[in-house]
């Protein structure tokens, strides 16, 4: 049981409001929108101070609601401004100025007070249960004060109860955004011998063009290995920032992951690495910034995620993926999809929906699958698996997939995958959270349909950079054999695997 009587009215109020049935009638007859409602309703377990900003942004939509109607001022410069509203709000809980001065100046309705005042809640800490995917402004995390905790007290509800949001208003650029959705075609539309030229397996880095479905996958929760069982219609073209190999000069193969991409010729595609790279340098920042604030919003130090990354970000090389998911080629058959359910293995993905066709779903706390459809201007934001470990489960790495499209549009998008360094060791983990984090993560755990496996492996035990080899090659043993004949050897002491099988995409 979590007592939130020092707050009660803040939280009584944000109980009748996000429960719908306890509210007085004055309260049903305002038009709520349902995003407000899913705020306020999802931090009722959390910081006093949280409760109270959520008051004053009640206060607000009553007050928009025109509630007040008959208290307002008619004297324009008399109704205080949004922001002065909240310090008031603020001065009155801290007891620095009166009951009567907050009547007169904020114009709070009697009948609301009243019942702030005459109703005692206790409440167990209860997960929000998510039926669509949360929106947050990366702007309001700029701004210190109330809409800062706000921002990050959102943050903190759906890192641990959804794993998936839309991140709007982000700090990579437009036009950095729209050259990267105007260049995805484009290269898809290549001639397949120029595609074919810069093909994946001639890279040590594993950089370059995909064109495969069912490959053999290692299933990141579950740990077992073989063919996808689902053949995944997509071509992909991988990328990132040339990182220079000499980094890994005198260190272990496993370090030799990565290096340069393989970029078809400027002259046939002009603009397009230059783009792609400036595009991949933003996303990359504004992965370490929100890395950040999801240790800050998990009430830990801001740095706390900075043991997990290198000092020396170019030793740092996430990967970044252009995709294009064609229609099916037998729609009549539900085998054939984009990508099966999974868990990204990195530590946050930052996607880019990069045409207006929708395919993408993610799994909530009950198991229903929940669309995310494309929205202009944001990313979808996700966690990985290397996130969930090092937040021993807290942070929840949510399954998702995306059902092939049916036509005749394509549907390209464009995932950003950070990760950790490889010179960490995820079981290493040991993060300090207050009190309300772990009760979060334990209500959460008693709802989810599904357990989270984050305790940790063997695997976990040793060097990331050797697990993530490791998984190359086990996905791609052609490969390991060609570019890592030693290391493969330790992965397949007695040969290859069977013969793994290939589906060609059909242009649609
Ligand atoms: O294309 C998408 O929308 C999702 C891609 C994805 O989940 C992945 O590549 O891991
Ligand atoms: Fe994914």
């Amino acid at each position: 049981m979590n007592s939130i009587s020092p707050l009660n009215r803040w939280s009584v109020i944000s109980f009748a409001y996000g429960s719908g049935h306890t509210a007085p009638a004055f309260l049903k007859a305002s038009t709520i929108i349902p995003h407000t409602l899913s705020h306020v309703s999802s931090r009722l377990n959390i910081f006093s101070r949280h409760h109270l900003y959520i008051f004053t942004q009640f206060c607000e939509l009553l007050w928009n609601e025109s509630l007040f109607d008959s208290h307002r001022s008619s004297s324009a410069c008399a109704v205080p401004t949004p922001v002065r509203r909240s310090y008031l709000m603020y001065a009155w809980l801290y007891g620095t100025i009166s009951q009567t001065y907050l009547f007169k100046t904020f114009r709070l309705h009697k009948s609301v007070y009243s019942f702030m005042m005459s109703t005692t809640v206790t409440t167990t800490v209860t997960p929000t249960h998510y039926s669509f995917i949360p929106t947050l402004d990366y702007t309001q995390s700029q701004r210190p004060g109330p809409e800062r905790d706000a921002f990050l007290a959102s943050l903190r509800d759906i890192l641990i109860n959804i794993g998936f949001l839309y991140l709007s208003n982000h700090s990579v650029s437009m036009d950095a955004v729209n050259k990267v959705i105007a260049y995805a075609p484009k290269f898809f539309e290549l001639r397949q011998e120029i595609k074919d030229s810069v093909d994946f397996t001639r890279s040590p880095a594993f950089l370059g063009y995909f064109n495969v479905g069912g490959q053999r996958v290692v299933h990141a929760r579950s740990g077992t290995e073989g063919p996808s069982p689902i053949s995944e219609t997509r071509e992909q073209f991988t990328f990132a920032a040339d990182r220079d190999p000499k980094l890994a000069d005198g260190c272990p193969e496993w370090a030799k992951q990565d290096g340069t991409g393989l970029w078809p010729p400027e002259e046939v595609i002009p603009g397009f690495k230059t783009a792609l790279v400036d595009y991949y340098e933003q996303v990359e920042n504004l992965s370490y910034n929100f890395a950040s604030l999801i240790a800050e919003s998990l009430g830990l130090d801001p740095a706390a995620f900075e043991q997990w990354f290198d000092k020396d970000r170019k030793k740092m090389q996430p990967r970044v993926k252009l995709m294009r998911y064609p229609p099916p080629t037998d729609p009549s058959n539900p085998k054939e999809t984009g990508i099966d359910s999974h868990e990204d293995r990195g530590f946050l993905t930052f996607l880019l929906q990069a045409s207006t066709v929708a395919g993408l779903e993610v799994r909530n706390i009950s198991g229903e699958w929940l669309p995310c459809p494309p929205v202009d201007g944001t990313f979808v934001v996700n966690l990985g698996r290397a996130l969930e470990k090092v937040t021993r489960g807290v942070c929840m790495a949510t399954s998702h997939r995306v059902i092939s499209p049916p036509g005749p549009e394509v549907r390209y998008s464009v995932p950003f995958f950070s990760n950790v360094s490889m010179y960490v060791r995820l079981a290493d983990a040991d993060p300090q959270f207050p009190e309300e984090v772990w009760d979060m993560y334990k209500a959460r755990q008693q709802k989810l349909d599904r357990p989270v496996e984050w305790a940790y492996s063997n695997i976990d035990k040793q060097l990331a950079g050797l697990t993530r080899l490791t998984y190359k090659v086990k996905n791609h043993p052609e490969m390991g054999m060609q570019y890592h004949p030693v290391f493969f050897k330790e992965v397949f002491p007695s040969g290859p695997p069977p013969k793994v099988f290939k589906v060609k995409v059909v242009a649609a």
